[in-house]
């Protein structure tokens, strides 16, 4: 069985006071780490501490973005290494925020990813439809196409290790939560098309996370569904009662 990660995206928010008082009240409380994965993904001025801080508990830590060198003239990126040197275990990779407003596009995400796997940092890779996209009935092929160019390269091994979260980009944020059907139906589909990229084994153990609008209420239903193995939450992950509760939900005994 593959063991559900539910990882929070605080996406810009938070102030280092916040951050730590979030932290101090999860970190006893969250369920061990042998039966989920909780994973909080913050802005890097806070990455240090929070790693400090839940050095001896279940908490994983990870952050937004990186860039993929190691070092040198890039003024204001962040490298793999810093980020391994840290204590940082997972990185958020091609979100629809960094495509969309930032201009990543699927080739730095590729560059990212073989980034994250030589420095031992498991990548957390975004892929997802607009609603223009879904409305003209495109969504298999273009998350194909994300899927196709973001493991490019990959060895089986490591695609086995990769976190693929499915966000539909009409979900995020909007409260517009994909139907459960609608959200396994394509991560059904992400599971085939790893398959035929990297064979049965991979497709088997690659772990697929939903991602828009995922709350308490919902999350159930969403973890419930055969191709889906956790969530990317942003907004309902902001407030620790409520992390609490997508991680509770995520737990296999
Ligand atoms: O990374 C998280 C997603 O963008 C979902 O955000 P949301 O839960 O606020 O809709």
């Amino acid at each position: 069985m593959r063991k559900q990660v539910i990882a929070g995206n605080w996406k810009m928010n938070k102030t280092h006071k916040e951050a730590e008082s979030f932290i101090n009240e999860v970190k006893g409380k969250v369920p061990s780490k042998e039966n989920v994965e909780s994973v909080v993904c913050a802005p890097f001025p806070f990455l240090q501490k929070l790693v400090e801080e839940t050095k001896d508990s279940d908490v994983e830590i990870g952050a937004q973005n990186m860039y993929f060198e190691e070092n040198g003239a890039f003024t204001g990126e962040v490298s793999p290494v810093m980020l391994k040197e840290l204590g940082v275990t997972y990185v958020v990779l091609g979100h629809s925020e960094r495509r969309d407003v930032f201009g990543e596009t699927d080739e730095t995400v590729n560059k990212k990813v073989h980034a994250a796997f030589d420095h031992d940092l498991t990548p957390i890779v975004c892929v997802g439809e607009s609603l223009e996209q879904r409305e003209s009935d495109e969504t298999m092929n273009h998350i194909e196409s994300q899927i196709t160019k973001a493991v490019e390269g990959l060895t089986d091994d490591q695609v086995k290790q990769l976190i693929i979260a499915y966000e539909p980009i009409w979900a995020i944020g909007t409260g517009r939560t994909a139907s459960s059907e609608q959200a396994n139906e394509v991560c059904t589909h992400i599971r085939k098309v790893v398959g035929k990229l990297s064979g049965d084994e991979a497709a088997e153990a690659v772990r697929i996370q939903y991602g828009g609008s995922v709350k308490p209420a919902n999350v159930d239903e969403l973890l419930s569904q055969s191709d889906i193995d956790g969530a990317l939450v942003g907004g309902a992950s902001l407030e620790a009662d409520s992390f609490l509760k997508l991680v509770e939900a995520g737990k296999h005994e």
